[in-house]
C-alpha cells in the first residue's frame, strides 16, 4: 500500500463513518415525525492536488504525515445541509452534545459572512478512528449552510477554478451580490417557516398514507 494511501486511510474512515452517523440523525428526526433540520450530507476526502495546492499555499512539506495532517484541518470534510438558517444552531448543538467527537473550534461565517460574501457555520472536531494499529484521532471540518448558502458556495467554487480566486471586480461585486440575495431568500423563508413545514407534514403523511382523516373523493364517495 502506498504512503498516501495508508496516510489517507483513517480520514477516509472518519468521512465514511461520521456520513452514516450524520445521515443517521435526519433518519432519527423521521421516525420521531418531527421536521428534520437536516436536509442532507455530504463528505470527501481533500483530493491529493488540493492537498499539494494547500502545502504548497502554506508552505508546508508534501508528505504524509503527523504534521500536515495537523495544519490542514479539513482533509476529512462534511457538510451539512440545512433548509432553514435556524435549523444550523440546531444542528451545530446536536454535535456539541455528541459523546463521539470533540468540538475544538467553531467559526460563524453567518454572522460574520466572508468579503467573498461566503455564509457557514463551520466546525473543526476531533474525532477518534478505530484502526488494526490502535485508535487514530484524526481533525474533520463540519460545514453547516442552507440550501441557498450552499448554492451561493458551490457557483462561487466553480468560478474559482476559472479564475483562480483572482476574480475580475464585475464578477466579485456580482457574487457579493448573488449572496446578498441568498441570504435575503433565507430570511424571507424563515419567515414563512411555519407554513413551509406545515405543508411539508401534510405532504409526507398524506404520500405515506399516515393521515387517516384525509380522504381522497373517491373513497368519500364509497
Ligand atoms: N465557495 C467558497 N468556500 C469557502 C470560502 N471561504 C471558505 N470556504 C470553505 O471553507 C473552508 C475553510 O475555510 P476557512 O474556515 O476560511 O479556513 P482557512 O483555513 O482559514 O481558509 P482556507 O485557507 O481558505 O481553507 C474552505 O476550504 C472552503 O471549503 C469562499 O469564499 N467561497
Ligand atoms: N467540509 C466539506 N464537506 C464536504 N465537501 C467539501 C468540504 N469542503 C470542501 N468540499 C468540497 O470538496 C471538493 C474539493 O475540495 P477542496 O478541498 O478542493 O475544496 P476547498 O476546501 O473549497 O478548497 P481549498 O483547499 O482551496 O480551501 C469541492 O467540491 C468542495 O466544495
Amino acid at each position: 500500500m502506498g504512503q498516501w494511501e495508508m496516510f489517507l486511510g483513517p480520514y477516509k474512515q472518519a468521512v465514511d463513518e461520521l456520513k452514516v452517523k450524520l445521515k443517521g440523525m435526519r433518519t432519527q428526526f423521521g421516525v420521531a415525525n418531527t421536521n428534520s433540520p437536516i436536509e442532507f450530507v455530504t463528505g470527501r476526502v481533500k483530493p491529493l492536488a488540493s492537498i499539494y495546492e494547500k502545502a504548497l499555499e502554506k508552505g508546508l512539506v508534501f508528505q504524509p504525515s503527523q504534521s500536515l495532517g495537523e495544519e490542514l484541518q479539513d482533509i476529512a470534510g462534511l457538510r451539512i445541509m440545512c433548509q432553514f438558517v435556524d435549523d444550523i444552531a440546531t444542528v451545530a448543538e446536536l454535535i456539541r452534545q455528541r459523546q463521539d467527537m470533540r468540538v475544538i473550534e467553531e467559526r460563524d461565517y453567518i454572522t460574520h459572512n466572508k468579503p467573498s460574501g461566503y455564509r457557514s457555520h463551520h466546525m473543526l472536531i476531533e474525532y477518534p478512528v478505530e484502526t488494526i494499529h490502535g485508535v487514530v484521532i484524526v481533525y474533520g471540518e463540519i460545514q453547516i449552510r442552507t440550501l441557498a448558502m450552499n448554492f451561493w458556495a458551490s457557483i462561487e467554487h466553480s468560478l474559482n477554478y476559472k479564475y483562480k480566486g483572482d476574480f475580475p471586480e464585475e464578477i466579485k461585486l456580482r457574487l457579493q451580490s448573488a449572496a446578498e440575495a441568498a441570504f435575503k431568500l433565507d430570511e424571507e423563508m424563515s419567515s414563512i417557516r411555519s407554513e413551509i413545514q406545515e405543508a411539508q407534514v401534510y405532504f409526507t403523511e398524506n404520500k405515506e398514507g399516515h393521515n387517516p382523516s384525509i380522504h381522497t373523493n373517491k373513497e368519500r364517495e364509497s
